[in-house]
């Protein structure tokens, strides 16, 4: 499908960059405009991707290029005040052509934090496509302050898209590496996951058209009822065929080989396997997928290694698994693709022990803060005052 990305903030500046990058790279045509908002010039000066005029600097007579120190109440001031900057690059785009918006931010931050749900609400407003979020939250090593950031920002955000898709920095952290040091990383599983998602329905001219192939109509529709989404991923190397396959050989003795059926028993089996791998392996934010109200099924790779079969079958897995009625499934052929991938979009999440964790951390963070700004007040006034109140200030 094709999508309007709007980056807010650092991270969600860099992820879009980033998937402007990929889709260059495969000809997905999914990024149909991008634009990049930020408080921090720096930030915006950062991406390679991006078209200079796309790049939207907010706040300016506030903080003066600076960004705004995670404090996203002001990230949400600014955004608003300056929604006619953004807008203007908005209006360069050109909406009809576009299925949907998607709004990119991590969440712990200030001016993404607080700026993305400010301008979900705006889009809502103006446009009648859906305006979807992508929402990062942060480590768990990253502090109180950030934490709590999320969890409003995370709360305001759901309320204001017609879905928000999670990506949990948390669950990403390799064991003894920083969250900051493996962004890169990070954001290429962020990139490759969505890419991968929102590239079916996205059928380039002159590529192949499976008789099962997804299309944006049904990410849409499994996007539609709000809520949150997270999204699995597993993926298998395999041989491209050979381009014999419907070569001389293969003409000459009536097209089909001998050991057909047997590639198909396997394609089907590894499907399923994939398909299970995808749905119990790590989600983008992890949960229990039990629950889900909707469900949609990408396998994507080369044509040859795709069958109705292994779809139909994967489908009524995540049936039994989630519980939902409403689970869709597809193709997404990529001819000469070296890999099979599956691609699981559970909608609707509402059993998400790590949001309730986030918010438990959030309140004691919220609690800690007040606590210690009365406390720091009495005890400057303890410092400057002496203890007699001998001395008189001069005015
Ligand atoms: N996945 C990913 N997360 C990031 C990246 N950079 C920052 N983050 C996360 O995003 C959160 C918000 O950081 P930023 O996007 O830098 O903040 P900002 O919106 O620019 O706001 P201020 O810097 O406070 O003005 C951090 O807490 C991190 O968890 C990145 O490149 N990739």
């Amino acid at each position: 499908m094709k999508l309007a990305m709007i980056g807010f903030g650092q991270a969600g500046g860099k992820v879009v960059d980033k998937f402007v990058e990929y889709d260059r790279e495969r000809n997905a045509g999914i990024v149909r405009a991008a634009v990049a908002v930020n408080s921090a010039k720096a930030d915006l000066l950062g991406l390679k991707n991006i078209p200079k005029d796309q790049r939207v600097l907010i706040g300016q007579s506030r903080v003066k290029g600076h960004g705004v120190g995670a404090d996203n109440e002001l990230g949400a001031e600014i955004a608003e005040e300056d929604i006619d900057e953004v807008q203007g690059a908005i209006d360069s785009i050109p909406v009809h052509e576009v299925d949907a918006f998607l709004v990119v931010s991590g969440l712990g931050g200030g001016t993404g934090s607080g700026g993305a749900p400010v301008l979900a609400k705006h889009l809502k407003r103006i446009y009648t496509e859906p305006v979807y979020g992508l929402g990062i939250l942060p480590g768990s090593d990253e502090g109180g302050i950030y934490t709590l950031n999320a969890a409003r920002s995370f709360q305001t955000f759901v309320r204001e898209v017609d879905n928000l898709l999670v990506f949990d920095n948390d669950a990403w952290r390799k064991t003894g590496e920083s969250v900051q040091g493996g962004y890169d990383e990070i954001n290429e599983e962020i990139v490759n996951r969505f890419g991968v998602l929102f590239g079916a329905g996205e059928v380039q001219d002159g590529q192949e058209v499976a008789e099962s192939v997804v299309d944006s109509s049904e990410i849409i529709n499994t996007l539609a009822g709000g809520g949150v989404s997270t999204v699995g991923y597993a993926s298998e190397g395999v041989e491209p065929r050979k381009n014999n396959g419907g070569g001389l050989l293969s003409r000459l003795t009536g097209g089909d080989e001998p050991d057909d059926n047997l590639d198909t028993a396997h394609t089907t089996n590894r499907i399923t396997s994939l398909v299970r791998k995808a749905a119990l392996g790590r989600l983008t934010l992890p949960c229990e997928i039990e629950g889900a109200e909707r469900a949609l099924l990408v396998l994507a790779g080369p044509p040859e290694h795709l069958n109705r079969k292994g779809i139909e079958r994967g489908r009524k897995w995540i049936e039994e698994q989630t519980g939902s009625m409403e689970v869709r499934g597809g193709d997404y052929p990529i001819p000469g693709a070296e890999k099979v991938a599956g691609v699981i979009l559970l909608s609707g999440v509402t059993n998400v022990p790590r949001i309730k964790e986030l918010q438990q951390v959030a309140i004691e963070a919220q609690d800690n803060i007040e606590e210690i700004r009365q406390e720091s007040d009495s005890n400057l006034e303890t410092l400057i005052n002496d203890d007699e109140d001998e001395l008189e200030s001069l005015f």
